[in-house]
């Protein structure tokens, strides 16, 4: 396998580089007859686009939905789904600095280690842009859950050491920072904006809530509900760790603060984060990523040349000065692609 797919029964596949023509997606295993359509996508595609805020990259992108194939007369037809985003504003000459110099942080020297090429335009594949077609593929499995009712939201919980005091119901967006708490927003983007300035970075955390999830999700051993989140997290650039529940701190809790006792109505709390033996209990799953701080930016930096020759960077092009507020949605459009995969699982269980 070559590693640019995700998911068994609801399958993405994603292509595209950076600097490249397009970026997008193919679906398969989509639900016949579900009513869809390109301006249903483009909501998604919208909240994740770059260039909307002072606080995310100025690339100006539309990521204007163009269905290919898989929607007939504005429903499903069960067909691979092939979602084509054409990249707009690409600048690969900004790069020619980068050319024969690894950034620090970022996926250069890997790539060419793994592939023996080097595409310099910008991230190439290894680029948050890529996301755009996890974003496209979220919000078919999203309309595919709301079906449901299984709703997904995601916010930032914590931007360069900022973190929300309380927990707002309903989301508080100002300037594309999503946080659950309006007063620790602000403070976060005039964070970003001050060390954007200084030509510095800095990461958080996001959290995710998923509801309506019914009980016995996941399978019992290795793809389990919890392992597949943690993969699918995993798997978006930048993001370096992930917690369930009551997470790392459970290490330090006794058994008897721990479990989450039962009554008449249910869980009476939800320190294992809505997943117990890889299979959701039917409380909320709650999930936290850890981001790290965008590694292009434009204070000196030591590294080499392909070379191997010493070498002083600073990056150019047009960056994230955090990572955070454009991951919310991709978060969410993981969230739900590994949902969608688990019922589709559960409901060939019991056919
Ligand atoms: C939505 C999104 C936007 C990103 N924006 C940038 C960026 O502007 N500059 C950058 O250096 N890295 C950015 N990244 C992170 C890089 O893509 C990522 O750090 C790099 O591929 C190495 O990934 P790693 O953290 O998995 O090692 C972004 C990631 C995502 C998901
Ligand atoms: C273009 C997007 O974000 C990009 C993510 C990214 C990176 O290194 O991840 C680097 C920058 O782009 P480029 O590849 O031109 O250097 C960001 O602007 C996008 O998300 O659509």
């Amino acid at each position: 396998m070559a590693g640019n797919s995700f998911g068994e029964s609801f399958k993405v596949t994603t292509f595209g580089e950076s600097h490249g023509e397009a970026v997008g997606v193919i679906i398969d295993g989509v639900t016949p007859g579900v009513e869809i359509d390109e301006a249903y996508i483009q909501v998604q595609m919208d909240r994740r686009k770059p260039g909307q805020s002072s606080v995310t990259s100025p690339r100006k992108e539309y990521d204007e939905v163009h269905i290919l194939s898989g929607v007939f007369e504005g429903r499903t037809t069960g067909t691979p789904l092939f979602v084509v985003l054409y990249n707009k504003d690409m600048r690969p000459e900004a790069y020619d600095d980068i050319k024969l110099a690894f950034r620090p942080g970022h996926a250069d020297f890997t790539y060419l280690h793994k592939y023996g090429i080097r595409d310099h335009r910008g991230s190439g594949r290894a680029s948050g842009r890529e996301t755009a077609g996890r974003v496209a593929a979220g919000a078919v499995a999203r309309k595919l859950l709301e079906r449901r009712g299984v709703s997904v939201t995601a916010y930032t919980k914590e931007i360069g050491g900022i973190r929300c005091a309380r927990y707002v119901e309903g989301e508080s967006e100002r300037n594309a920072v999503r946080a659950c708490d309006p007063e620790a927003a602000d403070a976060m983007i005039r964070k970003i904006e001050a060390l954007s300035s200084a030509g510095d970075s800095c990461g958080g955390i996001v959290e995710c809530r998923i509801g309506g999830v019914p009980a016995g999700l996941g399978e019992p051993v290795f793809d389990k509900l919890d392992a597949d989140l943690a993969k699918a997290m995993l798997s978006i650039g930048a993001v370096k760790g992930i917690e369930f529940g009551a997470g790392f701190e459970a290490a330090r809790m006794l058994g008897s603060e721990h479990n989450d006792a039962m009554n008449s109505q249910g869980f009476m709390s939800n320190h294992a984060g809505g997943i117990l033996g890889g299979i959701s209990t039917g409380a909320d799953i709650v999930l936290r990523v850890a981001v790290k701080p965008t590694s292009s930016i434009s204070l000196p930096q030591q590294t080499i040349r392909i070379s191997g020759e010493e070498h002083t960077i600073r990056t150019v092009g047009r960056h994230d000065p955090c990572i955070c507020p454009r991951i919310v949605p991709v978060v969410e459009a993981m969230a739900c692609l590994v949902l969608e995969d688990h019922l589709k699982r559960q409901a060939a269980l019991h056919a």
